[in-house]
């Protein structure tokens, strides 16, 4: 660490005048910069006390007080700064006592200029050193803090042994596991209790003896409760500063899975709203399922959420960059279907009038959604079994295959296994699509979820129709959680929508739902006070003559007559996906 001549602060304390002035003139014009000079110690310790100096330079006696006076102030106070005393006569004593009291050197009079210098130039290469090792030290200190910050502060267990396998240092988690108040008695890695003892002492011998590195070696234990857990265990042979072996590291982290009750409840996920057991199930596989490239099945009654989980899987995906492509198989007669899938070549049937790179093709290194996959017909299934087998693909009216990287998810809400049973779903690729299968619980399986869901709407709904519609009526929630929904989550969105619509106070009040919703829970068990809900004590209401179920049909018609046959109208009108209103036309044989 340099300093320049030039921004040196130097002080040169003597009762001659003739000695400040030469000493002074010296250090000029050699290139010192800032030379102080004081006459009497009053006026050095004045100085001192102003100044930061590199360099004091004091004769030994001064007039009424001796330079050892000011070696001590300087000691006393804690100044850094190296003094060089000027002895008028060589007296060993004074001088061996100023060393004594921390003066670097000595200097005997006559002092003429080239001792002068060399004795500053060595005073300031001991001072440039000095400043270094204070700056590392103090930069060690702050290194070393902060590791002991890390170390106490996270969750594994540290514990660092020496080569005699004697413990130098445990953090606050290996204390806590090796039980209350046994940190401080343990001494050596052998004292350490139970299995996690012994696979850490077999683990830091490897380390130390051996200068391997153990990894993962997992241990199952019990915690002082009694519960099981599991430890996976790394060692590291310690290294010095001069790469001596000084012993090792132990880091043990607890993977134990704790069973789902004890992790915390998720209210919503990737668009679903809800905390319920079955939910969490859902959201918990949707994890676990969306980072594996493999096809998943999703399935569930209409409207409850088998597009969100669609979603939900890409966004869990390495593809989320990519969007999702969507394929609504159940809206397409099989021709449009198999050139939007696989894409056609111009003129390959009457109207293609260009080439078409289709969905397969547009999904490449993302995900294909395939909603309603129940409805596709045999030559489809077969056009498709063959793309999963052989991830390629040959677009209409071509004859090269391409190859893409698609990850399909495919959704129904048609018993797929009766359809294969029945002989209209090839059983190859059932089983090709339902590698694994994401089953949504219908509304009235959860109904713990309505009030979340209610509110979750009802915000939505408030701030796109510009209400201020801030709560339920208890009377009105109770309706609602003892209704079928057999539309599930989406007829829901849909009657607190048209709610949101009809009232005129800042609540929703029983009068603002359809007449079906507050007849149906006519009767029917009333569910406990909305803030006492037992989500374990719920079960399935009796069930009720679906109402909704048997004017479907008619409402449907009249839905289709009411917008002319328009089927995107009337799916809205009815509160339903155009897919759900072609497969509901589909299975009450209405004309399309
Ligand atoms: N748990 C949920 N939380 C919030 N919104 C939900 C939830 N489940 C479904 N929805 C909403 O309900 C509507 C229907 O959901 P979605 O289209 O995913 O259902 P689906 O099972 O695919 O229906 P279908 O079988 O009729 O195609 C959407 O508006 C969706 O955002």
């Amino acid at each position: 660490m340099e300093i320049r001549k030039g921004d040196m602060h130097i002080l040169i304390v003597d009762d001659e005048e003739s000695i400040r002035i030469t000493f002074e003139m010296f250090l000029k014009r050699e290139g010192y910069g800032n030379i102080y000079t004081a006459a009497s110690l009053e006026e050095a310790l004045a100085l001192i006390n102003e100044t930061q100096f590199d360099l004091i330079i004091s004769d030994i006696v001064l007039e009424g007080a001796t330079g050892t006076e000011l070696l001590k102030y300087i000691k006393q106070t804690g100044v850094k700064c190296p003094v060089v005393m000027v002895t008028g006569f060589p007296n060993l004593d004074s001088a061996a006592e100023a060393v004594r009291l921390g003066a670097f050197d000595y200097i005997s009079k006559p002092v003429n200029k080239e001792t002068l210098l060399r004795f500053v130039r060595q005073a300031m290469k001991h001072w440039c050193l000095e400043r270094e090792k204070t700056k590392l030290q103090r930069e060690n200190e702050k290194f070393r803090r902060y590791l002991e910050v890390i170390f106490g502060s996270v969750s594994d267990a540290i514990i660092t042994v020496n080569r005699k396998m004697e413990i130098i240092q445990l953090n606050s988690t290996a204390r806590k596991w090796i039980g209350k108040g046994g940190g401080d008695r343990v001494l050596h890695l052998d004292d350490l209790p139970g299995e996690l003892g012994k696979a850490c002492f077999q683990d830091a011998a490897r380390a130390v003896e051996k200068s391997e590195m153990v990894k993962e070696h997992l241990v199952e234990c019990y915690k002082e409760d009694g519960s099981p857990r599991i430890i996976s265990l790394h060692a590291a042979p310690l290294q010095d500063s001069i790469e001596e072996f000084a012993g090792a590291v132990i880091v043990a982290r607890d993977i134990t899975y704790g069973p789902p009750e004890s992790r915390k409840k998720r209210v919503s996920f990737h668009g679903f709203t809800g905390s319920s057991d079955l939910m969490q199930k859902v959201y918990d596989l949707i994890e676990n399922v969306g980072r594996v490239d493999t096809a998943v099945l999703v399935t569930g009654e209409s409207g409850t959420g088998k597009e969100l989980a669609a979603a939900a899987l890409h966004a869990e995906s390495d593809r989320r960059e990519r969007s999702l492509v969507k394929v609504d198989c159940a809206a397409m007669a099989e021709d449009i279907l198999e050139s939007e899938l696989f894409g056609h070549a111009k003129g390959s049937f009457t109207g293609a009038d260009r080439d078409r790179a289709g969905r397969l093709m547009q999904a490449d290194r993302s995900t294909l959604f395939l909603d309603e996959i129940g409805d596709i017909s045999p030559r489809m299934q077969l056009r498709l079994l063959r793309f999963l087998q052989e991830k390629t693909f040959t677009p209409v009216g071509r004859d090269t295959p391409r190859r893409v990287d698609v990850r399909i998810i495919a959704a129904t809400n048609v018993d797929l296994k009766k359809k294969v049973e029945a002989g209209n779903f090839r059983e190859d690729l059932y089983y090709r699509l339902k590698v694994v299968e994401i089953e949504l619980p219908p509304l009235r399986q959860r109904r713990l979820d309505i009030p979340q869901l209610v509110h979750h709407f009802l915000t939505l709904f408030r701030e796109q129709i510009g209400k201020n519609i801030v709560n339920v009526s208890d009377q009105a929630m109770k309706f609602l959680m003892n209704y079928r929904w057999p539309g599930n989550v989406r007829e829901l969105r849909h009657v607190i929508e048209r709610a949101c619509v009809f009232a005129d106070s800042s609540s929703l009040l029983t009068e603002h739902f359809p007449v079906e919703i507050v007849t149906a829970g006519e009767g029917s068990r009333d569910y406990p006070e909305i803030g006492a809900i037992d989500s374990k004590k719920m079960k399935e209401p009796p069930v009720q003559p679906a109402r909704s179920f048997v004017s479907e049909e008619a409402t449907i018609r009249e839905a289709l007559q009411a917008t002319g046959g328009n089927k995107s109208k009337a799916a809205k009108l009815l509160g339903m996906d155009r897919s759900t209103l072609y497969r509901k036309m589909k299975r009450y044989q209405l004309p399309f």
